[in-house]
């Protein structure tokens, strides 16, 4: 090998620029540059240098173009890396200088650029002015140079390629590049271009070479442009095809691609598939759904329309006018919510239980001894009953409580007798289960009844009570009052009313007592009475007045002993007359 030739294949492997003619398929280029391989071939013996474009020129140009490049070859290497970011914007500039469309093709740095050159509709002109109006800047570079390698392993219309050597001097070329493909970028691509139009430009001062490299910068930009279609080649359809090579980083662009796709896809709103949610079907809660949601709208008109109701009894309620003489009896007895201070400014003492029920400055001496005669007698039990046939002989004359459960009756006992702790009370309902009889003193007795309503019980039990007490009331002999108490908040309700027919129609005596009176004010406690009081003036057994009481604050306690109450019509209590006449 001549110095020269050496020269040669040293500058040009350095330099690695990728433009040759084993695949150019234009048959006029094709043969010059067989002829140039040909002609150097012979040259140079045995030894087979790439052949290239820069081959090509040097072979052109002598050994003086081979001489001037090594001189000007540092100045080369020192603008590759400005025009290595650049090199797409370069490289259209470069094709704008030397625009000349008649100039031959160099070898095409993709397969689509020479399909488009072989297909005569490749405009260089046009291409490069495209260039120069949308020049890419880095991202664009890298995507030429890949594009370019990519077209250059995978391009299935590759033509026939003359020199089938070069084909597998691309292959090995790709191979290695694989291994490092940083390396293999800044080899290829824009870099490849810049460098062969540089190279071009110093070595060639002839129109040709510069119409070489408008022809390349065309192609590239052909690239740039059909860039899209690189999935065309990564088509996995096509890897049937014996010409198409899939590198690994081909692979790995493939694969995100797909990923890309995917998300995009499910980006876009319209997921291929649900996930499918599993119903237990021994969950209840998970069954009919939407008759869960039907019954809970039922349930709400229902429970609406039970707050209309309610709210037009409590505006009858409010609605109620009670008589003067009602008004002034609540007054007097301070029935009703009262603050301490206003028991204790009245001369009641608020340290004891029931304190209105102690007064200790009353001056009726008829009322002091009917207290001390009848109610000052200690209060005993003696009998309780589960059933009628339990019940003690009918010695004394028995005043009854009766109630729903939890409305006051044991409590109220207590407070007659002020004797705390005789009768049981629970705050829970239905404490009181069995008819329990009380002896006060010799000549009178007092039964608690059990309660009817919500209690803390059976059905079953509950209703035995209600029998029981209904049994009680209808039959007993020596049943002289029943008292009916009834809680003032909430007034009678229709288990009450069911007593009241019974005992309407078994002619026994009752008398309804309003308890719990400090639980209201004392307007309502008015209102209650004066409520109750019509609803059942037509009733024929019951003994009027209706009584109001609390055995807690002991208001209307000694008016329901005593029984002497002015503003009450009938004059007397129930119970008080009821004793008088046995004392
Ligand atoms: N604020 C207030 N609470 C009362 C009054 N009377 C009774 N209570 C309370 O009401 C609850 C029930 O009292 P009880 O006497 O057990 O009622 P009952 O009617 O006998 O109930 P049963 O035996 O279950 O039928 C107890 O917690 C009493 O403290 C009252 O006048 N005012
Ligand atoms: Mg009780």
């Amino acid at each position: 090998m001549s110095a020269e030739a050496k020269l040669r294949y040293k500058l040009n492997k350095k330099l690695k620029i990728p433009v040759g003619n084993s695949k150019f398929s234009n048959n006029g280029r094709k043969k010059a540059d067989s002829t140039l391989y040909e002609s150097e071939k012979g040259k140079k013996g045995n030894l087979k240098p790439r052949v290239t474009g820069k081959k090509f020129h040097a072979a052109e140009e002598g050994s003086q173009g081979v001489l001037d490049k090594r001189e000007k070859f540092n100045s080369v290497n020192s603008d590759r890396r400005r025009k290595r970011i650049y090199g797409d914007q370069d490289a259209a500039g470069e094709a704008m200088r030397y625009s000349n469309s008649e100039a031959p093709y160099r070898k095409a740095l993709s397969r689509k650029g020479q399909n488009q050159v072989k297909d005569g509709s490749f405009d260089n002109e046009k291409n490069a002015s495209r260039s120069k109006l949308h020049p890419r800047p880095t991202w664009g570079s890298n995507g030429l140079q890949r594009t370019a390698f990519g077209t250059k392993c995978f391009s299935p219309t590759t033509p026939k390629v003359s020199n089938k050597t070069k084909i597998k001097d691309d292959f090995v070329n790709e191979k290695n590049n694989s291994r490092s493909p940083l390396h293999h970028r800044s080899i290829w691509g824009s870099n490849a271009l810049e460098n062969a139009a540089s190279e071009t430009k110093r070595f060639s001062s002839k129109d040709r070479s510069a119409k070489q490299v408008d022809n390349q910068a065309s192609a590239l930009k052909k690239h740039n442009k059909f860039k899209p279609d690189l999935s065309n080649h990564l088509d996995p359809s096509r890897e049937s095809s014996p010409h198409i090579y899939f590198s690994n980083s081909a692979k790995r662009k493939l694969r995100d691609k797909k990923i890309l796709d995917e998300e995009s896809h499910v980006i876009d709103g319209q997921p291929k598939k649900r996930k499918r949610i599993r119903l237990d079907p021994h969950d209840i809660s998970n069954k009919r759904f939407d008759d869960t949601i039907v019954i809970n709208e039922s349930t709400k008109e229902k429970e609406k329309d039970e707050e209309k109701a309610e709210i037009s009894k409590n505006a009858q309620f409010r609605a109620i006018q009670p008589s003067p003489s009602i008004l002034k009896y609540v007054e007097d007895n301070l029935l009703g919510r009262r603050r301490m201070i206003e028991l204790r400014r009245a001369g009641y003492n608020t340290e004891l239980s029931a304190p209105l029920d102690n007064i200790p400055s009353s001056t009726s001496s008829e009322r002091e001894s009917i207290e001390e005669n009848i109610f000052k007698n200690k209060l005993t039990f003696f009998a309780a009953a589960k059933v009628s046939s339990s019940f003690p002989p009918p010695d004394l004359p028995e005043i009854a409580f009766a109630g729903r459960s939890n409305v006051g009756k044991s409590s109220l006992l207590n407070a007659l007798t002020r004797q705390w702790g005789v009768v049981r009370t629970s705050d829970k309902p239905g404490l009181t289960q069995t008819i329990n009889f009380f002896n006060l003193g010799s000549k009178l007795s007092l039964v608690d009844l059990p309660g009817y309503g919500f209690a803390y019980a059976k059905e079953e039990v509950k209703d035995a009570w209600v029998e029981l007490v209904k049994e009680y009331v209808s039959t007993r002999v020596g049943l002289k009052r029943v008292c009916l108490l009834i809680d003032t908040k909430w007034g009678m309700k229709p288990r009450d009313h069911e007593l009241i027919d019974l005992m309407e129609r078994a002619q026994t005596k009752y008398q309804i007592l309003l308890t719990k009176t400090d639980t209201v004010f004392p307007i309502d406690v008015a209102r209650r009475a004066m409520q109750i009081e019509e609803r059942l003036k037509a009733n024929k057994s019951l003994v009027q007045p209706a009584v109001m009481v609390s055995s807690k604050s002991g208001a209307g306690i000694r008016s329901l002993r005593n029984g002497a109450s002015e503003d009450c019509s009938s004059g007397q209590s129930l119970i008080c007359s009821q004793a008088v006449a046995y004392f």
